[in-house]
């Protein structure tokens, strides 16, 4: 295959994966999953090699609600943009750049809501959200009678480089999700559509925990 022909198809694939992301934001802002600018997206794009991958995520700070053709950019297994652009990256891209490494997935989507948040503090005591028999634990390929799970809790830092060791060492490859100490949950899945599914599970057991918690006293 010519060089040229490489590029066509990178092309191709970065049109079709902007594409999907843009409906994926869509989907989740009309959720309120979004607030305050929060949140960002990534889907990964071509081949990888855990030292060597492409992904496209959403440009910082900007108003997820809203679609624009400046709303994602590429960029490479470190972060950094892998073409020309004014455009800035998440400000937890490195984050992004982690979870790829270590699972090899094909998505990842990152949003803050209330019950994400106040489980990562009502259960930051054992660093894991505990999830015990609910059905729902099924979207997570986990199949087993009354399964327990544990969904890992790492520090929120304001220095984004600072959790990434935090990311390495709690991240578990039967749970496709972590939380980040009242900030919120990243979920990640082969494609767009198991990334999403994660995620919608996450939020629900999250809400359930709360309640449950809330119930017992
Ligand atoms: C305004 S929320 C603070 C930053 C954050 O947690 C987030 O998810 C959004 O950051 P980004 O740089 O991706 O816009
Ligand atoms: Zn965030």
């Amino acid at each position: 295959m010519s060089e040229l022909q490489r590029k066509l198809i990178l092309l191709e694939e970065k049109q079709r994966i902007y594409r999907e992301l843009s409906a994926v934001k869509a989907d989740f802002a009309s959720r309120g999953w979004f607030p305050g600018t929060s949140g960002n997206l990534s889907m990964r794009v071509g081949d990888y090699s855990p030292e060597s991958f492409t992904f496209a995520v959403t440009a910082s700070g900007k108003d997820k609600a809203a679609s624009t053709p400046e709303d994602f950019l590429l960029v490479d297994e470190t972060g950094k943009a892998c073409e020309p652009t004014a455009l800035k990256p998440s400000a937890e891209t490195l984050i992004h750049c982690e979870i790829y490494r270590l699972t090899g997935c094909g998505a990842i989507f990152h949003i803050h809501s209330v019950f994400n948040s106040l489980v990562s503090e009502l259960y930051w005591d054992r660093r894991a959200v505990p999830i015990e028999g609910v059905e729902l634990i099924k979207a997570f390929n986990i199949w087993d009678e009354e399964a327990v799970i544990d969904v890992p809790i790492v520090s929120n830092f304001a220095d984004i480089p600072r959790i990434v060791p935090e990311v390495t060492d709690r991240l578990n490859p039967r749970i496709p999700g972590i939380l980040l100490r009242k900030h919120g949950i990243y979920a990640w899945g082969r494609d767009a559509f198991e990334a999403r599914k994660h995620l919608e599970a996450f939020e629900f057991l999250f809400e359930y925990a709360y309640r449950l918690k809330l119930v017992r006293g």
